[in-house]
């Protein structure tokens, strides 16, 4: 399985390719999507000079709790997979930060809240756009989940995977253990590190290799509800970093709002494919999912 490459900028053929992609392998990299090179080059500069900092002067920006969703977590402090160690990744994230303000004292500077905002602004036009096209495929309005997606479970995060020494990690330690994600879907910016793989059907890991100018997508777990499992919310994980360069993601997840009521869609249920999941929360489902990959570690 190769992650397909989609031109978001041909019209006749895109909307056909992102359901082929997202049915087949829940992964895909989006090319023409309108992200701007230089917002995100700025972002990831940013991230770079804020990891860099000494982990003092980072813990003064620390993550408070899963409902508000916002600040530094460091090294070892979540498991995306609860049975595996804790992760080698420190994070910054930032939720729907358009319309919360955070005080000035809870960001690292003025000139990070600005590159961030940027790329927030940037990434969610870019998400709103193949939300559009999904829908349509799926056979509801074009605004269907635009409208159930105004900001308060979208965010933004900063990764940044330190490489660590041979031998260094135990057997089943990862820079991000297998994991899918909870929302709608998620768009990733990844530099030329690599390191994330996502599961095949055949049960094998396939390198996600980073691809200049595209955006990684994926489907989240509440698409895949919304689908009745046509589209595939995909394990994937992050490798531990060897060499000496660190890696530096950056991803944007897109989930709905709390009160969005999510069950399979009738285009996607017949006699012969009958409801495969029951009615849940958008809220309920992320904040359990938030809260068992925090709460984990405490329990090993
Ligand atoms: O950093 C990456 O490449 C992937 C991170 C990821 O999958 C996540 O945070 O959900
Ligand atoms: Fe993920």
């Amino acid at each position: 399985m190769a992650v397909p490459t989609i031109d978001f900028s041909n019209l006749s053929t895109a909307p056909a390719e992102l359901e082929d992609a997202l049915s087949n392998v829940g992964f895909l990299q989006l090319v023409n999507v309108g992200i701007d090179e230089a917002v995100l080059r700025n972002a990831l500069q940013q991230s770079q000079q804020f990891f860099s900092r000494s982990a003092d002067e980072k813990a003064g920006y620390r993550y408070r709790n899963a409902a508000e969703n916002f600040g530094y977590q460091g090294l070892q402090e979540e498991n995306l997979d609860p049975t595996a160690p804790a992760d080698i990744k420190e994070t910054f994230t930032m939720r729907n930060i358009l319309q919360q303000s955070f005080a000035d004292e809870r960001w690292p500077g003025a000139e990070f809240k600005q590159a961030m905002l940027a790329l927030y602004k940037n990434a969610l036009a870019a998400a709103y756009a193949v939300q559009r096209v999904i829908a349509l495929q799926l056979g509801v309005n074009e605004d269907f989940f635009t409208r159930k997606h105004r900001g308060e479970n979208i965010s933004l995060r900063l990764l940044h995977y330190p490489p660590v020494p041979p031998g260094g990690v135990s057997d089943k330690q990862l820079g991000a253990g297998a994991h899918t994600d909870y929302g709608f879907l998620t768009l990733l910016f990844q530099d030329d590190v690599g390191g994330l793989q996502v599961l095949d059907k055949q049960q094998q890991w396939q390198n996600a290799t980073p691809m200049a100018q595209a955006v990684l997508v994926n489907c989240g777990d509440l698409l895949e509800r919304w689908t009745n499992g046509r589209f595939q919310s995909t394990l994937h994980r992050v490798q531990p970093v060897s060499g000496v360069r660190s890696r530096y993601s950056i991803a944007f997840f897109v989930d709905p709002d709390d009160d969005t009521w999510v069950e399979p869609l009738p285009s996607c249920v017949s006699e012969q494919n009958p409801p495969l999941f029951e009615g849940t929360t958008a809220g309920e489902h992320i904040l359990a999912k938030l809260n068992h990959s925090h709460i984990a570690r405490f329990e090993q």
